[in-house]
Formats: C-alpha cells, sequence, structure tokens
C-alpha cells in the first residue's frame, strides 16, 4: 500500500508475527501484521476482543512476556529495527497508556512523584524544575488545580482524573509516539469523550503520533486519521478513516459498522457479530473470518487471502476483491469504479 507522502514512517511494522507457546498449542496471536504510522498523525487497530490488538502494541513496546515472543517481522522505528533489542536505545520516545489507569499508577506513591521519576529518567529533570514541570504537566492533561493534585496519591483522584494522569506521566518521557490501548474503555461516556478531546488537543499541540486501539468503532471515527482492522491476528482492511466508514471493503470492516448501536435501522440490534474469533494456532490457511461471512464462497475456505489495493491508501485481504474474481465482480460489497483496479491477480 502507497501511505500518503513519501517522508519515512515514524513507525513501520512489517510482517510482525508473535507466537505464544503455551502447554496445550502454539498461538500466533499476531501472524503477519504490517502497518505505519507517520510523524502527527492518529492510526487506529479496531477489531474484536482477542483479534491481537494488545499483543501488537506490547510487541512495539518490547514488552511481550513469556510464554509469548516475537518470532519474526521488524518494527522500524527512526531508522532502527526495534526488534534487534533497541527497545532500550528508544525508551521514552514510545509510552504507552492502557484501558485501567490504576494499573499504571503506583498507589503508594504521590502523582507527582510517578511523573517526576520520569521526568528524571527520561529527560534528566530534577529537583523544583521537575515539581514545576509536573505541576505544568497536570495542567496540559486538564486537571484543575494541579498544585493540589500534585501532591495527592492515585485513590485520591476519580478514574477519569487517574487517566489524565497517567497521560501526563506519558507526556513526561517526551514521546514521538503514544500507544493507547483502550484509554477510554473503563471510563464513563461522558469522561471518555474528554480523554478523546484531550488527546486530539496534545496530538495537535505537541506533534504526536497515536496509535489508538480499540474495539469501539464509534471512537474510530471520533479519533484516528487512518484505520486498520484486525482479525485473528491479521489486519483485514486498511483505509483512511472516512472512506473505511463510508465505503467498507472487507466484510469484517461492513460486520463491525453494523455492530454500532444506532447505526443500522433495528433499532436494539445486539451490538456483536455471530460467532466468536477463532486463535490462531498455525499457518493460515483459509479466510480466518469466512465461517461467520455473510459472502464467503467455497474458495474462501481453502485460500488465505492477500491484500489487494481497494483504492488510494486502501487495501483489503478478501477474495471478493481480487481481480479477475466473478464474484468481485457480481459480490463486491465495495461500490465503485476503482473497487477491483488495482489488485493483483493471483
Ligand atoms: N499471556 C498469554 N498467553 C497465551 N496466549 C495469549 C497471552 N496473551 C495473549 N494471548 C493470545 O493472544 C490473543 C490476542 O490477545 P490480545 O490481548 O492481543 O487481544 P486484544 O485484541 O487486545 O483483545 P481485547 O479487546 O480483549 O483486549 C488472545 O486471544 C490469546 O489467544
Ligand atoms: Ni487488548
Amino acid at each position: 500500500m502507497s501511505v500518503g507522502p513519501d517522508e519515512e514512517p515514524l513507525l513501520a511494522v512489517r510482517d510482525l508475527e508473535v507466537v505464544f507457546h503455551t502447554e496445550r498449542e502454539e498461538i500466533h496471536a499476531v501472524d503477519g501484521v504490517s502497518f505505519d504510522i507517520h510523524e502527527g498523525e492518529t492510526v487506529g487497530l479496531v477489531g474484536e476482543s482477542g483479534s491481537g490488538k494488545s499483543v501488537t502494541a506490547r510487541s512495539i513496546l518490547g514488552l511481550v512476556d513469556s510464554p509469548g515472543s516475537i518470532e519474526g517481522g521488524k518494527i522500524g522505528f527512526r531508522g532502527d529495527d526495534l526488534t534487534d533489542d533497541n527497545w532500550e536505545r528508544h525508551r521514552g520516545d514510545i509510552a504507552i497508556v492502557f484501558q485501567d489507569p490504576s494499573n499504571s499508577l503506583n498507589p503508594v506513591y504521590t502523582v507527582g512523584n510517578q511523573i517526576k521519576e520520569a521526568l528524571r529518567i527520561h529527560q534528566g529533570i530534577r529537583g523544583n524544575e521537575a515539581t514545576e514541570r509536573a505541576v505544568g504537566l497536570l495542567e496540559d492533561v486538564g486537571i484543575p488545580d494541579p498544585r493540589r493534585r500534585v501532591e495527592e496519591y492515585p485513590h485520591q483522584l476519580s478514574g477519569g482524573m487517574q487517566q489524565r494522569a497517567v497521560i501526563a506521566m506519558a507526556l513526561a518521557c517526551d514521546p514521538d509516539l503514544l500507544v493507547c490501548d483502550e484509554p477510554t474503555t473503563a471510563l464513563d461516556v461522558t469522561i471518555q469523550a474528554q480523554i478523546l478531546d484531550l488527546l486530539a488537543d496534545l496530538q495537535r499541540e505537541e506533534d504526536l503520533a497515536i496509535l489508538f486501539i480499540t474495539h469501539d468503532m464509534g471512537v474510530i471515527e471520533d479519533a484516528t486519521d487512518r484505520v486498520n482492522v484486525i482479525y485473528a491476528g491479521e489486519i483485514v482492511e486498511r483505509a483512511p478513516t472516512g472512506m473505511l466508514f463510508s465505503e467498507p471493503a472487507h466484510p469484517y470492516t461492513e460486520a463491525l459498522l453494523r455492530s454500532i448501536p444506532g447505526r443500522t435501522n433495528a433499532a436494539d440490534r445486539l451490538p456483536t457479530i455471530e460467532g466468536e474469533v477463532p486463535t490462531p494456532t498455525g499457518q493460515a490457511e483459509d479466510c480466518r473470518f469466512a465461517p461467520r461471512c455473510p459472502y464467503a464462497f467455497a474458495e474462501c475456505h481453502e485460500t488465505p487471502p492477500e491484500h489487494v489495493d481497494v483504492g488510494a491508501e486502501r487495501s483489503a485481504a478478501c477474495l471478493l476483491h481480487e481481480d479477475g474474481s466473478e464474484e468481485a465482480a457480481e459480490r463486491t460489497v465495495f461500490d465503485g469504479s476503482e473497487a477491483v483496479s488495482g489488485g493483483d491477480s493471483a
């Protein structure tokens, strides 16, 4: 896929493979994932529970633990391949915000001390200057009365304020890339919206690149510039956000969109897709979505689909879009003349 301007992406994940070796089986949690993030853009990674989003996120930070390991691919960041054990070198250039802020905050230290610790480690800032910076960061993330809050312990803050404090800690590293793994899922809806606004502001002001991980298509629509849709360890569609919503190319994307409450006529439709994400335990031998796909035909159960260009900066891994396929012409879910123009016929 060609991605916008020719500039080098900030992050270039290529054919990433992460395998968990459990007693019973080998789980290919991330199975050949590739995507780019350019400076200052927000890229979404969306998919149902168990699709490999968090494992992808942890891989970028070098946080995959036993029994899992990165077994293939590259993670390019500023000219280095992080998988060549370059995480230490870029520690602080990439920060992560997890779903549950209480897991990222240490209950026995004040919020201020935790931010100051990050400032000391990543920027060598100490003492009074660090205290002032910590207050400033709390202010930047919209925590009222930051001079008082900086002295408080995490339990004295609400969930939303805790997540703001975690974001302040992440910013204390002065990162280029912020990985947000379901940062608002644990928060109630109004607070969610506030955190999304905060991230959007920060991105504009700090020119941060953000990888935004969620299972919520509504959040993807609000928060991202481009989207990668992941299913059972594989990216099945990538597209600019607006296009993904107006013309989904992959049946899985279509199903995710239909699952957004309020987007379909049936008012109280269940916000789920029937069936479950399969656990990838070996090489893909078919389309992993085929068992749940309303458009699947015989070949879908026999061949793993390759990514095919379905327009500018868009691709989908679906046989419906393979050039030359009869079904493609008849049954394509992607409406428009560009749909089958760029595909490599197999
Ligand atoms: N520690 C582990 N041991 C064994 N398997 C694991 C482990 N962590 C993850 N996996 C496997 O990797 C798959 C992907 O997990 P991951 O946490 O990336 O999903 P996710 O897309 O982030 O889902 P969610 O939306 O629920 O957070 C899991 O379904 C599981 O099979
Ligand atoms: Ni997750």
